[in-house]
């Protein structure tokens, strides 16, 4: 399964998650997506490559910078936007 690992401080608690199931065997063959170097990503020995590589994806994980009452997100913060974006096309 081909995941991108999205970015903020939301998303460190999956990607801790996902650590944890890969090195307990609960999971297999999960290929995270992550733009950047990321130590937590690393250090967890999560296995990394790039949408050059993998243009589509299974499954994208990600936070949302606001939520309103009816559950429509906002994103985008910190420069992400392109990138958000050009992920859910992948999706
Ligand atoms: O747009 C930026 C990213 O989508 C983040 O997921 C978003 O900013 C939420 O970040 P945090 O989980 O740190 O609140």
């Amino acid at each position: 399964m081909i995941i991108d690992l999205g970015s903020g401080s939301t998303v460190k608690h999956v990607v801790d998650l996902l650590g944890e199931l890969l090195q307990s065997g609960k999971v297999h063959n999960i290929i995270g997506i992550f733009e950047n170097t990321h130590q937590q990503v690393i250090s967890l020995r999560i296995p990394l490559s790039n949408l050059d590589d993998y243009p589509i994806l299974d499954l994208a994980i990600d936070g949302a910078d606001e939520v309103d009452p009816h559950l429509n997100l906002v994103k985008g913060c910190c420069g992400y936007l392109l990138r958000e974006r050009i992920v859910e096309g992948a999706c």
